[in-house]
């Protein structure tokens, strides 16, 4: 890639006029170039840049990027960044949302830590391919030295501009605190005439970005345009970031941008871009400066509706950034969206029976174990991990178990082959619990063991099934659309309910960022319950009493789902020798089975109807309403999971 020849950038398509800023005068002091750059990062916060210095480094940098893209994906995983705020190492494709229906991105990376590059061969964070550690003194040390000079410059061009005692913004950079700085390789796999967003729309966290690409797809909105343009390929491209914008009281400009595929016959290349991120110290507060200099005091009592001060430091304000476009981290949507019934019914009735108290244990036990698995490191973690996920799966399938004897008119064939399943089952789960949690070794999460054949679907399980949102986020989606019609807005609610950054909501010039109040406010009332005479008419229509196949093709569809899932998942852990995918695939079981049974006893409490009273049990499906509800005939209004009450 490095000096290979691309068709060139399309001449119709609309591109974002940027000023070149010649950085050789800036650091000379020439006044006219200090003024043309300060015009460009307080109006736009992007500007092209040359004679930087840093031209030679680029096509190494960009070398050492494909080298470490063209290791196998096993070897690139075993230095995967996790989901829990961490940036340095490696990002697969498809890790993050890039827009508000939850479609996931194109885009891999390496991000090598400034302070890593700099304290090599001593790890100061975090370990590296080796294809990164054969370059890291030869290019990705001078590439991190060369940018920060050429950020350090810029920053005290700023500083002086901003009327900050000398010196003040370099101290908030400063080269020897810890930080989540970093040079960044990322590539887009070709994708012939798509248009998907490749890195979806946001602003850098940082304070300034220093970008080179080679092939389009780079767009900008700025303030006051209401359509994304291209700045020219093959440019470098400097952006101010948000961590600038909050010091200067909102002089300094950060833009929203984002990656697409790159346009017309472009497309059929691989696209790789370059970037290193200055970013503040660690502990560095996130606030205007308005103490240090009149200019900034004035603009935020100009802005008093803007948000100038995070409450955080740069390291909780960037690992809260990171995490919450995470696609993992939205394996908790669905108790987001289903928390107003559960307080409703669960919590609101004021007694505990046996069916909401296996309710409780489905629900909590499940989700525990969703946010312990993001810290898998230890045995004791991942023993307790063990027994949280059987006990859920086991008071699931309880749930599950009741009701399926319920809408089968509590048949006593059905209540047998249940009870033989359930003995099978509970022998299984529990030979395999003892078995791990004896087991003096934890199972390496970062252990990939692919069938030759299909490395990438493997893969794919890992970081989507595996990552344990798709199938109940799709479920999710299926539910809530076709009963609200409701467009879903996919999101790391629950992180951000306690995170400063919702403050920011519409105040800031980010809105893409900081979503999730919004989110809140949309989502939590979606579960309504159903009114309680349509249920009672559903009920009138469809009801056929003792003969349940006829009128339970949603319900028996549902629990079938159930069951498949269960088979599919078992087969995978069995076939499979590789610990990673036998731990997310029982994970993914666990957040199935949690999300399933409570999904089934929270319907039928919406549905309106109880069972104490009833006289036998069916299941309704109103076309109008996506809502599979096992609906009991009865005149009281009573949740229960299990008891069925007498038959007529
Ligand atoms: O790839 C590009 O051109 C831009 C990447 C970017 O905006 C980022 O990594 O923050
Ligand atoms: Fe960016």
């Amino acid at each position: 890639m490095p000096g290979a020849t691309f068709p060139p950038f399309p001449h119709d398509v609309p591109t974002q006029p940027l000023v070149i800023v010649d950085y050789a005068l800036v650091k000379a002091g020439d006044q006219a170039e200090i003024d043309v750059l300060w015009k460009a990062a307080t109006e736009k916060g992007f500007w092209y840049m040359k004679n930087h210095g840093v031209e030679d480094l680029l096509d190494p940098m960009f070398e050492m990027g494909q080298e470490t893209m063209d290791l196998s994906i096993q070897a690139k995983m075993e230095y995967w960044q996790g989901n829990s705020g961490g940036s340095f190492g490696y990002k697969a494709k498809g890790a993050t949302t890039v827009d508000l229906s939850g479609s996931k991105d194109n885009a891999e990376m390496i991000n090598v830590s400034k302070d890593d590059a700099l304290a090599y061969p001593r790890v100061a964070h975090a370990s590296y391919p080796s294809t990164v550690n054969a370059r890291m003194e030869n290019t990705v040390r001078p590439f991190v030295e060369a940018c920060t000079d050429a950020n350090n410059t810029i920053m005290a061009v700023f500083n002086a501009k901003l009327g900050l005692p000398e010196g003040t913004l370099a101290s908030l950079h400063a080269r020897d605190e810890p930080s989540v700085s970093e040079a960044r390789v990322i590539k887009v796999p070709a994708t012939p005439g798509s248009t998907k967003i490749a890195v979806g729309a946001h602003t850098d966290f940082g304070s300034l970005s220093f970008l080179a690409n080679r092939l389009g797809g780079l767009q900008v909105l700025l303030p006051g345009q209401d359509d994304w343009r291209y700045p020219l390929p093959g440019h470098v491209i400097c952006n101010v970031g948000d961590a600038l914008n909050l010091f200067s009281g909102g002089i300094l400009m950060s833009s929203i941008h984002r990656v697409l595929p790159p346009p017309l016959a472009q497309s059929h290349f691989d696209r790789w871009s370059l970037v290193f991120f200055t970013r503040p110290g660690n502990s560095v507060h996130l606030k205007a400066l308005t103490e240090l200099s009149p200019l900034i005091a004035q603009k935020v009592a100009e802005t008093p509706d803007k948000m100038h001060d995070a409450g955080v430091n740069a390291a909780q304000w960037f690992a809260r950034r990171q995490s919450k476009w995470r696609v993992d981290n939205q394996k908790y949507y669905d108790y987001v969206l289903t928390f107003g019934d559960e307080l409703k019914h669960i919590w609101g009735r004021g007694r505990f029976s046996i069916g909401s108290i296996l309710f409780v244990l489905a629900r909590y036990l499940g989700f525990a174990s969703c946010v312990l698995s993001n810290f898998e490191k230890s045995l004791s973690i991942s023993n307790t991990l063990t027994c949280l996920r059987v006990t859920a799966i086991i008071s699931s399938e309880a749930i599950v178990a009741v009701r399926t004897w319920a809408v089968w008119a509590r048949n006593k064939w059905i209540l047998a082959i249940l009870v033989l399943c359930a003995i099978a089952a509970c022998t299984a789960a529990g030979v395999t619990t003892v078995n791990d949690v004896q087991s003096s070794e934890r199972k390496s999460s970062s252990t990939f063991e692919y069938p030759a054949p299909y490395p990438i679907l493997i893969f794919d399980l890992r970081t989507s099934v595996g990552g344990q949102w798709v199938v109940p986020l799709s479920m999710t989606i299926m539910y809530e659309v076709g009963k609200h019609r409701t467009p879903i807005v996919a999101t790391h609610l629950l992180s951000s309910l306690s995170d400063p950054c919702v403050q920011l909501s519409g105040s800031h010039n980010c809105p893409y960022d900081y979503p999730d109040y919004v989110v809140a406010k949309t989502t939590l009332p979606l579960s309504q319950p159903k009114s309680r005479a349509s249920s009672r008419y559903a009920l009138e229509r469809r009801y056929v009493p003792s003969h349940p196949p006829c009128d339970l093709r949603w319900g028996v569809i549902y629990f079938a789902l159930m069951l498949a899932l269960g088979v599919v998942n078992t087969a995978l852990v069995i076939r499979s020798t590789a610990a990673v995918i036998q731990q997310n695939v029982t994970q993914l079981q666990t957040s199935l089975h949690s999300i399933l049974s409570t999904r089934i006893v929270l319907h039928l409490a919406n549905s309106g109807v109880g069972v104490k009273q009833m006289h036998t049990a069916t299941s309704s499906y109103d076309p109008d309403d996506i809502q599979f509800s096992t609906v009991l005939r009865t005149t009281d209004i009573e949740l229960s999971t299990y008891d069925v009450g007498p038959r007529p």
